[in-house]
């Protein structure tokens, strides 16, 4: 049984004061236990994260880290200094650092591969454009990327990674792909693991799906086969809105 797992991935929102206050109303909430939370604010405010989550089953998580982890790499963060602080996830190859900051797959899977060797599991995201689902390219786009993200990782080092599929036309938009949709690509996503990894792998990965997901579309969502849980942005950034969807 694939434990569900709901990560609030706060994107560039919420200084230190304001981060203050959603945490204490987070922590204040009776979040299902049956459920994997996970909030990911921005680097300033994981500490504080940590310090008022220390008494809740709520995780946190990284939005980013450089592959290396020591050294001159101005304005970067070291895997080692996230997992110093007990931070449990990395999102990965998000659309927007892949978009914004030129993400390549070749940069991600040095990442991918950073993170599992400092002991932190990777939230790694796919997912098409717009103009790839309308022409029918979109398995073609997640397959390239899963491809080249997940290169030269034994069948152990999968063991410790989560895989969301974001459909960027979804993001922040409020267009939701459909259910089925979502979980038409996420049997898919689930069908290459069994090719990369092997049977074993394939039944036991947690894929999520992220793209507008809102507390009106959760349960649907997650009442999908192969969707194990949701890459939430916007709908994570208010605190009745996220302990709803932990509670779907
Ligand atoms: O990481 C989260 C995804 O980008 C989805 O963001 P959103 O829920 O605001 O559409």
């Amino acid at each position: 049984m694939r434990k569900p797992i709901i990560a609030g991935n706060w994107k560039m929102n919420k200084s230190y004061s304001e981060a203050k206050v959603l945490l204490e109303e987070i922590k204040s909430f009776d979040l299902n236990k049956e459920v994997e939370a996970v909030v990911c604010p921005p680097f300033i405010n994981l500490v504080l994260a940590k310090e008022l989550l220390k008494d809740t089953n709520v995780e946190v998580g990284a939005q980013n880290a450089h592959f290396e982890t020591s050294g001159a790499f101005t304005g970067e963060v070291s895997p080692v200094f996230l997992k110093d602080l007990g931070v449990k996830y990395v999102i990965l190859g998000h659309s927007e650092r892949r978009e914004y900051f030129g993400e390549s797959d070749e940069l991600i899977n040095k990442k991918v591969k950073s993170m599992l060797e400092n002991g932190l599991l990777p939230i790694l995201c796919c997912g098409e454009t717009l103009e790839e689902r309308e022409s029918g390219k979109a398995q073609d786009k997640v397959k390239v990327q899963l491809e080249a993200d997940l290169k030269g990782l034994s069948v152990e080092d999968f063991d410790n990674v989560v895989i969301a599929y974001e459909p960027i036309w979804a993001i922040g938009t409020g267009k939701t792909a459909s259910a089925d949709d979502a979980e038409e690509m996420c049997a898919y996503i689930r069908s290459l693991v069994k090719d990369l990894f092997g049977d074993a792998a394939a039944e036991k990965v947690r894929i999520q799906y992220g793209g507008s997901v809102k507390p009106s579309n959760v349960k649907e969502i997650m009442s999908k086969a192969n969707i194990d849980g949701a890459l939430v942005g916007g709908a994570s950034l208010e605190a009745e809105s996220f302990s709803k969807l932990v509670n779907f």
